[in-house]
């Protein structure tokens, strides 16, 4: 080999610093087993290459030799998480059977491992590096350019129609017995915990507070069409970690949760009650887990169908209201058509309002009305609907630390996978997006409670005091556990 071909490249791996010596005749197979020998990786573990200004490369010969000081950044994919997924859903399949042979699900040890077993699940299917690789996510809109409607994968789609029906058929069998008192009570508490439900149990939830709210009868909804449409919003929703199902469910149950804390039901309107908890479920309908900054960046169909203006934001609308025009969906078709226009104009106006780029103008107008609030003043009503709204959207640290601790995860997820297909993808990358930033989730929820959630909370608080306790309290525990946590990431 002559000495002018050889190249030095400094790789870091973890904490340390190699070298790595090839030339132009090394084949693209030998350097990857140089760079995996480097890494201690498996033969089946994914490389990834960065280079110091944190865009991923492909390893070959022509790398651009570096300095020292200025080192590429190489990150392992452990393979093997596909094969503990795989045991880990035998597991969930063999105690599914075993309840069913128990005939009961009162067996509290069983419960308990189910309950583990899925949120390890969960915790796995939501690692960044298989976000990466995109094994269990539905990639569609992914791409750069992509229509909405294009899918990556036949099988994703037929696995996901076949858990779809087995919601479906166990949420009407679940619906056959009632929700006790106990658990209708606790659907009213905002330390409400979602995560001990499974699915088709939260569609029950759901229905419960259709009927808990007097929804049912006052617009005449016929049960079929009830599931039906519940059934409809679950399935429009995405497998991504943070606006998935379970997040429009949270937020609908925070909404109640308010509701009945303030009885908002004895100072507005059926209407205004339905229009939030119809919100509340549709508001992130088919959210691909990419946020409007990426939507526009990318250019995405939804970018270009609505001209850059809150799309998905708008797109959310549009599902809710294509469900809503089902025959066998339609909860509102006892609505005249005065009140179909009133309901529309809130839900739309209420989903539109969640996009975080218009959370100040809206704090402004809120901060404004709120001290001569007047209850029969229908743009006051219509305010304080959006306030509630956003309230319960941004909510999770309201709750208590074990439940807000797995959405500040999920969304991390999320946030940090957006920031790898914005490099990817030779976009702009947002420093909260960015997991090789140093952002933490502790700074990330400080930042969050003390600008965004308090002063929103504080506001609503200004006008019901009774929220004071159910609201700012454990935010405010919230925010204590985080600064804790934040002093002893730092020592
Ligand atoms: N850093 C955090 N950001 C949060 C948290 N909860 C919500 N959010 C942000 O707000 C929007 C809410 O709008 P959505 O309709 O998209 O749900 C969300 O996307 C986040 O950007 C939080 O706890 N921490
Ligand atoms: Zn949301």
């Amino acid at each position: 080999m002559s000495n002018l071909s050889v190249k030095l490249i400094y790789v870091r791996i973890d904490n340390r610093i190699e070298c790595i010596e090839f030339d132009s005749n090394t084949s693209t197979e030998d350097l990857k087993e140089t760079f995996r020998s480097a890494a201690e990786a498996n033969p089946n573990d994914i490389l990834k290459l960065y280079n110091f200004k944190g865009n991923l490369v492909s390893i070959n010969n022509s790398l651009p030799v570096n300095i020292s000081n200025e080192p590429y950044k190489l990150q392992v994919i452990v393979k093997n998480i596909v094969d503990y997924n795989n045991e880990l859903r035998d597991l969930i399949d063999r105690i599914e059977h075993l309840e069913i042979q128990l005939n009961s699900l009162s067996s509290q040890r069983v419960e308990d491992l189910h309950l583990k077993v899925k949120h390890l699940c969960e915790k796995l299917e939501n690692l960044d590096h298989l976000s990466f690789i995109g094994l269990f996510k539905d990639t569609r809109l992914y791409m750069v350019g992509n229509s909405i409607n294009s899918k990556n994968s036949k099988n994703s789609d037929e696995s996901k129609k076949q858990k779809i029906k087995n919601v479906n058929e166990k949420f009407k069998k679940f619906s056959m017995g009632k929700v006790n008192e106990e658990t209708r009570k606790y659907l009213k508490s905002t330390s409400f915990d979602g995560w001990k439900f499974e699915d088709a149990e939260l569609l029950v939830l759901l229905q419960q507070i259709f009927y808990d709210l007097d929804l049912v009868s006052n617009f005449s909804i016929k049960l079929e069409n009830l599931q039906s449409y519940l059934i409809d919003i679950y399935s429009n929703y995405n497998d991504v970690p943070y606006h998935n199902f379970r997040h429009a469910f949270t937020v609908t149950q925070m909404i109640y949760s308010i509701i009945c804390s303030i009885k908002l039901f004895d100072l507005v309107g059926p209407l205004e009650i339905l229009a939030l908890i119809i919100a509340g479920l549709s508001h992130d309908l088919d959210h691909d887990g990419f946020n409007n900054t990426f939507q526009i960046n990318a250019q995405t169909h939804l970018a270009m169908i609505y001209n850059d203006n809150s799309p998905l934001e708008m797109y959310h609308c549009a599902v809710a209201f294509n469900i809503l025009n089902k025959p066998e969906s339609n909860i509102i078709s006892a609505l005249d058509k005065p009140s179909f226009k009133k309901l529309r104009d809130y839900v739309v106006q209420i989903i539109l309002a969640t996009d975080m780029a218009s959370h100040n103008q809206i704090m402004t107008d809120f901060q404004k009305i709120v001290q001569e609030f007047d209850f029969k003043n229908s743009t006051h009503i219509k305010k304080l609907m959006i306030i509630i709204m956003k309230m319960s959207d941004i909510s999770n640290e309201c709750r208590p630390i074990n439940v807000s601790s797995i959405w500040a995860d999920n969304l991390m997820n999320e946030f940090f996978n957006q920031g790898d297909h914005e490099k990817l993808n030779g976009l702009p990358v947002t420093p909260m997006m960015d997991r090789e930033s140093g952002i933490t989730k502790s700074k990330s929820q400080i930042g969050f409670i003390n600008f965004v959630l308090l002063p929103l909370a504080e506001s609503l608080t200004k006008l019901f005091p009774v929220l004071r306790h159910v609201l700012i309290d454990p935010i405010k525990a919230s925010l204590e556990y985080y600064k804790n946590l934040e002093a002893q990431e730092a020592k």
